[in-house]
């Protein structure tokens, strides 16, 4: 762990453990973590019992969640444009989220839930108080997990400040650090906002309100409580990267990637979806022409991973990644990193484009046929 606040504006090269590697910009050497960083470990474990604990108390705990799903930054922000929602896809998530939800994938009457005006409304909203008081139930299997990247959201302020190196005694930085969380919290709410107009029981919450913080940019403390008692009465909670404190640095940037991986730990999802704006890793940027998508990513017990699908060319073995100059989280790179972590678990993870029928089927844990699109990580036990 602890590449939440990794930067980089050259390729970088994902390869195998001891695997040197050069690029055009610098060369690199990556290996992937263990699940957890020999520091925090220790540290960690507790939590990790002390949910096993809850689970064994509390009968509520017992229900699995059935996945838990990044909604990109890059998927459902226009990257390019500070502060701007893709609404579009945004809507498509929330949607197909819906659709995944469905008992029978037959998705009934939609309850809707953001009850607030909206700029525009010619009146206030409009509460079917009898129609939702007689109805037995909202008919959606609503275990899921939604975490959010920032996208135009937040990466640029926590750029400009450096929020993410630490050093809060800069006005700078304590300025910047305030701006991003205005920044990530207000698309935090607008997300929920979309799930809520889909009838889905949502309910925003901030790690940094949560009281999960880092130490030297790994997690330190994490507070679970609130999430796992929410699943319980059914509602579904919409986490975000944010801008938190450090023990060691005052403060940085816990990417929604890193998020994810913690999540699944301490919950054991039966999947993991990562929705972003392309149809997953491919050996070199997307960008670049010749780029092939990889189908399947095996992580073996010792972390290392290889490639399954396809058969490259002169065996190559790693992955080359770019990741804009803004982003404080380490783009791809974190993401293949983190999802590999959450592979060895033994828990699968789909990355694909958000608003395709590949990502509905990611979301329903369909992938099974060959004419799926996207990466597949998992565990090659
Ligand atoms: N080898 C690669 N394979 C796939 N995507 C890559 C690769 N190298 C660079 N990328 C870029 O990574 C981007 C997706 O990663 P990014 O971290 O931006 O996604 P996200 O999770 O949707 O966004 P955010 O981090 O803001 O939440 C794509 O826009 C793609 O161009
Ligand atoms: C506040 C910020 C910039 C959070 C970043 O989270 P991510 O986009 O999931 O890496």
């Amino acid at each position: 762990m602890g590449r939440s606040g990794r930067r980089s504006t050259g390729p970088a090269f994902l390869g195998n453990p001891e695997v040197p590697v050069a690029t055009e910009q610098h060369q690199i050497r990556l290996s992937l973590p263990r699940p957890w960083p020999a520091r925090g470990r220790g540290e960690e474990a507790p939590m990790a019992e002390e949910a096993a604990q809850e689970q064994q108390t509390d009968p509520a705990a017992s229900r699995p969640v059935r996945c838990i799903v990044k909604l990109g930054g890059a998927a459902i922000t226009n990257k390019g444009e500070l502060e701007s929602i893709d609404a579009a896809s945004l809507r498509s998530a929330c949607a197909q989220l819906r659709q995944a939800m469905s008992h029978g994938g037959a998705a009934g009457k939609v309850v809707g839930m953001d009850w607030s005006r909206r700029p525009g409304d010619p009146t206030g909203p409009v509460v079917d108080v009898e129609g939702l008081s007689e109805m037995g139930g909202l008919g959606l299997d609503s275990n899921f997990v939604v975490v959010h990247g920032a996208g135009s959201f937040g990466h640029f302020q926590a750029s400009r400040s450096g929020v993410h190196k630490g050093g809060l005694h800069s006005t700078l930085v304590k300025a910047g650090f305030v701006a991003t969380r205005i920044s990530v919290t207000s698309l935090n709410q607008e997300i929920v906002r979309a799930l809520a107009r889909e009838g889905i029981p949502s309910v925003g919450m901030s790690p940094f309100a949560c009281g999960w913080s880092t130490k030297q940019r790994n997690l330190e403390s994490v507070d679970a409580s609130q999430i796992m008692q929410s699943l319980h009465v059914g509602f579904v909670p919409v986490l975000h990267g944010d801008a938190v404190l450090d023990e060691l640095l005052d403060c940085t940037i816990l990417s929604g990637d890193v998020i994810i991986r913690h999540l699944a730990q301490l919950l054991s999802p039966k999947y993991v979806v990562f929705l972003t704006d392309v149809h997953g890793v491919y050996d070199r940027p997307p960008s670049d022409p010749n780029a092939v998508l990889l189908r399947e990513i095996a992580v073996d017990e010792n972390g290392s991973w290889s490639i399954v699908k396809p058969a490259l060319k002169g065996n190559k073995k790693g992955v080359e990644i770019s990741v804009a100059a803004h982003d404080t989280t380490g783009g791809m790179e974190t993401k293949i990193l983190e999802a590999a972590a959450i592979a060895r678990l033994g828990v699968d993870v789909y990355i694909t484009k958000v608003g395709t029928e590949h990502s509905l089927r990611a979301l329903k844990g369909d992938t099974s046929s060959e004419d799926w699109l996207g990466t597949v990580i998992r565990s090659s036990r």
